[in-house]
């Protein structure tokens, strides 16, 4: 496959990488707390130029792989590979270098801060860190369609935008990948389908992005794999058409509120990121 440069709108998101490659996996991870196991022999992949979706029931283990991937939290079996290489036990500054970045379910932005500065804050960290040219402000502001409200307090900014928020500054780090833990919860249906072709737009130049969420018509819509995990368990995984009619996927969705298909929320959803954080 040709190599692609990660390039969006001229912004020089990431290095140069093969469409297709797999650039991040685990392979046979398990994560234990005390006696209860979290995450049980769990291989995914994750290939540049993708949306991938981690999809299951409540508690089945998707922000626990996210903390394994990232280095917040160390397996007790398997390991983790970003473009081939282990770095199970990196730490997590470390794997952020090499090009990792997140976001996380509970919105943690500085609330006291504006958008911008924000934006501000994390190209200031990431520039030092890396020395390599990071994209500006205005530029990530502009992509993705926070330019109105660039000065308005982070505290201020509805739940759904304040979202997109913790996504623009986790790219202004210039990631090769790119996890989200529930990036839609709180957006409108709006939001939702602009954010759908936020994420379409940086897949297509060349990053790697790993989707947590509960809105499954979003997963199924975006995503070109999706791995679906059932108490810590992998219980299919592939194209969203072949894991939607998985009658083990719609067993293990049975009896919540989500079920394969249908929209849902994991509940209440603060306004606000005031309310959020
Ligand atoms: N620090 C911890 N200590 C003990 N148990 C934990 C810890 N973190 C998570 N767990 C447990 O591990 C399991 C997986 O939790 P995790 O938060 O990863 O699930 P999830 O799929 O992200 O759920 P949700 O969709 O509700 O966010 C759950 O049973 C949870 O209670």
């Amino acid at each position: 496959m040709d190599a692609i440069a990660v390039r969006t709108k001229g912004l020089p998101l990431s290095h140069d990488l093969q469409s297709g490659e797999i650039l991040l996996d685990t392979r046979g991870v398990t994560v234990r707390f005390g006696g209860h196991v979290a995450l049980d022999d769990v291989s995914i992949s994750v290939r540049a130029g993708t949306v991938t979706g981690l999809i299951g029931p409540n508690g089945a283990g998707k922000t626990t792989l996210f903390d394994t991937v990232t280095g917040a939290g160390r397996p007790a079996a398997g390991t983790v590979h970003l473009a081939g290489h282990d770095i199970t036990r990196l730490a997590p500054h470390r794997r952020a270098r090499l090009g990792m970045a997140r976001t996380f379910q509970r919105l943690e932005l500085f609330v006291s801060l504006t958008v911008r500065q924000n934006l501000l804050v994390a190209a200031d960290i990431a520039g030092r860190r890396s020395g390599r040219r990071i994209p500006s402000v205005d530029e990530m502001l502009e992509l993705t369609g926070l330019a109105d409200i660039a000065d308005d307090d982070v505290a201020d900014v509805p739940t759904g935008r304040a979202r997109i928020v913790e996504v623009a500054r986790a790219l202004m780090s210039g990631p090769r990948v790119l996890l989200l833990d529930e990036p839609a919860s709180g957006q409108t249906e709006e939001e939702t389908a602009r954010f759908a072709d936020l994420l379409r737009q940086l897949a297509a130049g060349g990053l790697a992005i790993c989707l947590v969420e509960h809105d499954l018509p979003l997963v199924m819509g975006l995503c070109s794999t999706v791995h679906v995990l059932d108490y810590g368990k992998v219980i299919a995984s592939g194209p969203p058409e072949q894991v939607g009619a998985d009658p083990a996927v719609i067993a293990a969705y049975i009896g919540t509120d989500h079920t394969p298909g249908t929209a849902a929320t994991d509940g209440d959803v603060p306004d606000t990121a005031r309310e959020a954080g």
